[in-house]
């Protein structure tokens, strides 16, 4: 579960450059719910998963993850209850270590124990059996640096990694944006297959309408650093891509320059 209860995020407080980018955003998300966040450049999307994991510690307000208060815990005093994946493949992981190396360190996240204890032989057969159900090959080339892998391998390996600390949180941060289609779908279904076969809470920001609607439980948009819709249920299995599209334009107060960017 998480609860997060009138957060306010400033950046660059008494300078030029000032931002309010939450601006007292209160939302429940129950235990395994899946809530997909939309929102134009600036709405404030990357600063929420940031209150959420650690990065970005809020001038105001409160963040639960289950029972804990984490609001001024720091990402790694945090790091066993939430787990990130990020947009560019390359961020996350460790491009200079092994496949198998990688999946140690994210075992370990909370922990303080080193990479040596980490890989024993029931480990490595372990993180062998879960990279071989993404019959992606990559069980035989656990050994190869993560940087050889595409960035669609990558991110596969990745949504493998959030599971293995146990975490109840998972945060999308964009992570299909940087893929082809075919494997930004291959990915988007692992996703939902790992979301509901251990029942993570998980938020996925996207820019694309369609996954926002397609996934998950429920859908918020951000706007200015605050909620301006929140829906679940059949008010948003009626919601089509368009409808979504107009509340852009509103918000935005524009036309906007390509729409196939958000509809894709
Ligand atoms: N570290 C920072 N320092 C100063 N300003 C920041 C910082 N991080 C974000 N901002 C500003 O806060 C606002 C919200 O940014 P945020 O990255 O959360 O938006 P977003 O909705 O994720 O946008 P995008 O879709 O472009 O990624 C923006 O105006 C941004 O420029």
């Amino acid at each position: 579960m998480i609860s997060v209860k009138d957060i306010k995020v400033v950046f660059g407080r008494g300078t030029p450059l000032q931002k309010q980018a939450l601006n007292g955003v209160s939302l429940t998300i129950e235990q395994g719910s899946f809530v997909t966040v939309i929102g134009s450049n600036g709405a404030g999307k990357s600063t929420l998963l940031g209150v959420l994991a650690g990065d970005v510690i809020p001038s105001e307000g409160q963040v639960l993850i289950g029972k804990h208060e984490v609001t001024r815990k720091s990402t790694a005093a945090r790091a066993g209850l939430v787990a990130r994946v990020f947009q560019d493949p390359l961020t996350g992981s460790c491009g200079a270590l092994s496949i198998e190396e990688n999946l140690a360190l994210a075992a370990r996240r909370g922990e303080k124990r080193g990479l040596v204890s980490a890989l024993g032989s029931k480990r490595r057969d372990y993180f062998k059996e879960r990279i071989a159900e993404l019959n992606l090959g990559l069980e035989n080339r656990l050994k190869d640096r993560m940087d050889l892998l595409s960035g669609g391998q990558r991110q596969a390996v990745s949504l493998v990694m959030a599971t293995l600390a146990g975490s109840e949180v998972l945060l999308l941060d964009e992570h299909t944006a940087a893929l082809d289609p075919g494997m930004a779908e291959f990915v988007m279904n692992l996703t939902q297959k790992t979301v509901a076969e251990r029942k993570l809470t998980t938020m996925m920001v996207t820019h694309s309408m369609r996954q926002a609607l397609d996934y998950g439980h429920r859908t918020i948009m951000l706007h200015g650093g605050e909620i301006v819709l929140d829906v679940a249920g059949d008010n948003r299995k009626n919601l089509q891509v368009e409808d979504l599209i107009a509340m852009f334009r509103k918000m935005r107060g524009q036309t906007l320059d390509d729409d196939a960017l958000l509809i894709g």
